[in-house]
């Protein structure tokens, strides 16, 4: 459904979350190496729990190799980034886009991140004074609202008219 890439992943559990959610949500996972573990890491295996074997990992050397070898368009990448203003709720996503994150503890290297227009750095709401959700929780909730956008379509199958979203009152309201 989408592309979700981690560039340079250091917690080993974390990328076996985010294996997990790619098989659950049929996304392709892109691991931008150095990785800051083994891909054999039992951590990371358990979290996973074998999901590997349903979800499309790829690694690749780097960013440049990354982007020389599948070559994404570059409107539909979204830097995922507490360094931004535009919401993820804001934002209207298309099956097949990509969906970067950075590292757990550096997050994405600022000439990345600053190479994305704007538009296309992506913040989740938090409380005040809160400086980060954790790697794989926030890619579950962009992969689900990236998801729940496109009505849940499921692999191979078109993407379903969005039904028109009610408010509490039970009055439709103008979809977002
Ligand atoms: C634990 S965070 C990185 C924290 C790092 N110290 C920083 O300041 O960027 C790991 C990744 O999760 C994503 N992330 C976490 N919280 C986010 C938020 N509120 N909005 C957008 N992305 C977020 C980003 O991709 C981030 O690089």
């Amino acid at each position: 459904m989408f592309h979700v890439v981690l560039v340079e992943p250091e917690i080993p559990p974390n990328t076996g979350n985010v294996i997990r959610l790619c098989a659950n949500t049929g996304c392709t996972l892109h691991l931008i190496e150095p990785l800051g573990f083994s891909m054999e890491d039992r951590l990371m295996r358990r979290a996973g729990l074998d999901y590997h074997e349903y979800a499309e990992v790829r690694r690749h050397a780097g960013w440049t190799a990354f982007v020389r070898d599948l070559q994404p368009d570059p409107s539909r990448m979204f830097a995922m980034t507490t360094h931004a203003t535009q919401g993820v709720y804001d934002t209207a996503f298309q099956p097949g886009d990509w969906l970067v994150f950075g590292a757990e503890t550096r997050g994405l290297p600022p000439a990345l991140r600053e190479s994305f227009p704007p538009a296309q750095r992506l913040r989740l709401p938090m409380v005040p004074g809160q400086r980060s959700l954790n790697l794989s929780n926030a890619v579950a909730v962009t992969v689900f609202e990236a998801w729940r956008q496109n009505g849940f379509a499921q692999p191979g199958q078109a993407v379903p008219p969005r039904a028109p979203a009610q408010n509490l009152a039970g009055l439709n309201v103008q979809a977002g």
